[in-house]
């Protein structure tokens, strides 16, 4: 056999490097079986449901998939981006990785420009990160730098990810290096990001909200009390978005959306807040969404659509939600800004 000098000191590419976006996931379609498929590797990751293992698999094969497919598949139906045939959290992702790169290309880390490769690729569902390591280690990328798009560190989300990711290079005999990018809940380019959108929303609204609402995905409580960083990485956010904007503590609350079983998760909840707010006489209420970089069935539906009526039946008169910073200026910002911190050294 000959072995080619490049094979073996990899001269030809070595300077090749990927970058790789990742989100949670979403379902392929909106039908009983594409959500079935998706919540069932969602919701048996030990790191999203930490109850006993049996019990849990019970619970999740009798009585949850087989109501809450169609029930979801539902309401992901009402948020599907028809042009494409697939959910806004994979269009939105897919976007942000082909501006990523266009900024690469336009100069983002120097010189570099043709050595970096953006990929992207979910936690669960499609496409997966198994897929998209590989793609970029087939491509010549000796090095991968993971980027989760999650603000605030969650074992639930970050370090999932992370697992999933060694999981996948468990099985490489040629490993690329590997570097993660940290939680950005409190850069400054972040902040400024979300105070600036929520801003020209404000301005487009043309009122002053009597209460703007900072919603963050839940977690059980129990998570918090075993040490997960989360729910103290979502109030510094807010705590830095309220003094970036100016704000009293009143006027930027902070709650948590999206409960899920009957464990006590944090508090207060999104949605009883909503309720108590226009019955305290709140007529006008801004809700913002920091710890979601795209928006998503959780943003679009839930708090646009039901947490809205929620709003308006207690007697409430307007409602903006401000969009996630997904493929924005300010969203690519925070993007671009945490890859050029996070590459320091590599290019
Ligand atoms: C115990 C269950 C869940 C935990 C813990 C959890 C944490 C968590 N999730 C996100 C971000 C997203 N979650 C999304 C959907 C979603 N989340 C759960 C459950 C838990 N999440 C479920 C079952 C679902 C699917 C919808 C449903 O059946 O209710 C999404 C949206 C995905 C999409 O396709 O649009 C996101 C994003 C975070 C950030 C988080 C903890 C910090
Ligand atoms: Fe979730
Ligand atoms: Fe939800």
């Amino acid at each position: 056999m000959t072995i080619l000098h490049s094979d073996v000191d990899g001269s030809a590419n070595s300077r090749k490097m990927g970058v790789l976006l990742s989100n949670l996931g979403t379902p392929d379609g909106t039908d009983y079986w594409s959500v079935r498929r998706y919540l069932a590797e969602f919701l048996s990751d030990r790191r999203v449901i930490e109850a006993p293992r049996l019990l849990w698999l019970f619970i999740l094969n009798a009585l949850i998939l087989t109501a809450r497919p169609q029930r979801k598949g539902k309401d992901y139906a009402a948020i599907w981006n028809r042009d494409r045939n697939e959910s806004p959290l994979k269009t939105i992702t897919r976007s942000q990785a082909e501006k990523l790169q266009q900024s690469i290309r336009d100069g983002l880390l120097g010189d570099t420009k043709s050595n970096v490769i953006v990929g992207w690729g979910m936690r669960y569902g499609n496409p997966s990160l198994k897929a998209a390591t590989e793609r970029l280690v087939a491509r010549g990328c000796e090095r991968i730098l993971f980027v989760p798009l999650y603000p605030q560190y969650s074992a639930a989300t970050s370090a999932t990810a992370c697992d999933k990711l060694f999981e996948v290079l468990a099985s490489m005999r040629n490993q690329p290096a590997l570097r993660v990018a940290a939680p950005y809940y409190d850069q400054d380019t972040y902040i400024n990001a979300i105070a600036g959108s929520l801003t020209e929303r404000l301005l487009r609204a043309g009122s002053e909200p009597d209460v703007i609402v900072a919603s963050f995905h839940g977690m059980p409580l129990s998570t918090h009390v075993a040490g997960d960083p989360y729910y103290a990485h979502c109030h510094r956010t807010a705590d830095l978005i309220r003094t970036r904007l100016g704000l009293p503590q009143e006027r930027l609350i902070v709650t948590f959306q999206s409960r899920f079983g009957r464990a006590e998760w944090l508090k207060p909840h999104t949605d009883e807040t909503i309720k108590a707010l226009a019955a305290k006489g709140a007529r006008r209420i801004a809700v913002v969404t920091p710890g979601f970089s795209a928006d998503c069935l959780e943003t679009i539906e839930e708090i646009g659509q039901e947490n809205a009526k929620y709003f308006f039946d207690e007697g409430g008169e307007a409602f903006a939600r401000v969009d996630c910073l997904n493929d924005s200026d300010h969203g690519m910002r925070v993007i671009e800004a945490v890859v050029r911190r996070e590459l320091s050294g590599w290019v």
